[in-house]
């Protein structure tokens, strides 16, 4: 059962926690019988899934979960022309699901991660450690080298700095995966075979000023602190580049993380991945962001956010003109990426005009 809450005195579990607080979403291109397995943890959550591809094939979701399903002609009705902004064709378009939400957290997931088991042999409640993660404070400032202080049976270690002990609002958990790991097509191609058996039982803060590749498959954030920055970019159907949806949002959510002081945390939770997509078909999607990001990253290295910019949609309105600018000469496709980004904002304003936790009527 989902991690819950017992009211003192008595022996039942009420509710799980965050119920009513977090939306899982999901993109997909298949039927959802994956839920199966994750039914105990996830039935309580309310769940938006992202209908990807043909909006007239039927998606099929268990019995007995609690969702809202969008698909392309959804997504146009709802957002007009601002729809421009939300990926065709590639798991990016699942930004969509953190923009119509109402809830304070997102927890995202693909369709082909499973539950995995700890060395012990126990299954891995994956929601219940990103929740435990989001809800305990980061330590962005000074790196602690027994990895999480807050974490039941740790604390922070000689010489960590007591100025430093409050920690940071974490708005971002990253996790990792068991066996198909999240490599490159390069990769991939020369290690076809390779799984990722090694459990690492850890988490741990990203230090301020270090980027990261954020992998979109097991990943959970607060919609309050940073949702608007949680932007997958245009990939996919008519677009030049594909399979870079979640690292460019993870390299404009870790930029502004650090100018706003939030904290972003990686390792457990682990879920199990189960299905490696075709090697050939990724090195066409990604093969301009290989040589791309030997731009890209130095861009976001050297990015400094102005002061004033006190606000995600601030920083990330400020990003956009910098992507134009700096990154507009590397290709075109980045002046159109920039206006995208633009676009994203005003249309996550529209549908969450008194900020993302205000309650609002669902997407009409
Ligand atoms: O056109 C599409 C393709 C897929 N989806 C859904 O997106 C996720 C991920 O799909 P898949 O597991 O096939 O892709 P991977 O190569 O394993 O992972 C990539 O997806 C991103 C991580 O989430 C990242 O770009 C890569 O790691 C599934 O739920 C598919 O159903 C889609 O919506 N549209
Ligand atoms: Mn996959």
């Amino acid at each position: 059962m989902a991690g819950t809450v017992t009211v003192p005195g008595s022996s039942k579990p009420s509710t799980p926690l965050l119920k009513d607080e977090l939306d899982i979403v999901i993109p997909t291109i298949r039927n959802l019988d994956f839920l199966e397995m994750w039914r105990p943890f996830f039935q309580p959550y309310h769940l938006i899934i992202v209908q990807d591809g043909d909006p007239t094939k039927t998606i099929k979701v268990p019995e007995g979960f609690d969702y809202e399903l969008y698909n392309r002609n959804d997504i146009n009705r709802i957002l007009g022309p601002k729809a421009s902004c939300i990926s065709f064709k590639d798991s990016a378009c699942r930004c969509f699901g953190y923009m119509v939400s109402k809830k304070k957290y997102i927890y995202t997931i693909d369709d082909d991660c499973f539950v995995a088991k700890d060395p012990s042999g126990k299954d891995i409640n994956a929601l219940e450690q990103h929740i435990k993660n989001l809800l305990s404070p980061s330590t962005p400032f000074f790196f602690n080298t027994l990895y999480d202080p807050y974490r039941e049976g740790a604390d922070f270690v000689r010489g960590y700095p007591f100025s430093l002990r409050e920690g940071a609002h974490t708005a971002v958990s990253h996790g990792l995966w068991l066996n198909i790991p999240d490599y490159d097509a390069p990769t991939q191609l020369v290690k076809p075979k390779e799984r990722n058996e090694r459990y690492v039982d850890a988490v741990m803060t990203i230090p301020k000023g270090t980027l990261f590749p954020m992998c979109g498959m097991n990943l959970a954030f607060d919609r309050d602190l940073i949702g608007p920055a949680m932007y997958f970019g245009l990939m996919g159907d008519g677009q030049p580049i594909g399979r870079y949806d979640d690292m460019w949002a993870g390299w404009c959510v870790k930029v502004i993380c650090d100018h706003l002081s939030l904290g972003v945390k990686t390792g457990l939770p682990y879920i199990w991945h189960s299905k490696a997509s075709n090697p050939f078909v990724n090195l066409k999607k990604e093969y301009k962001g290989i040589f791309w990001q030997e731009d890209i990253i130095p861009f976001f290295q050297n990015v400094t956010i102005p002061k004033d910019c006190d606000t995600v949609q601030k920083c990330y309105i400020y990003l956009s003109g910098q992507v134009k600018e700096k990154l507009g000469k590397i290709d075109p496709y980045f002046a159109k990426l920039g206006d995208a980004m633009v676009t994203w904002i005003e249309a996550w304003d529209e549908l969450n005009p008194a900020g993302p936790a205000a309650g609002k009527d669902k997407a009409k």
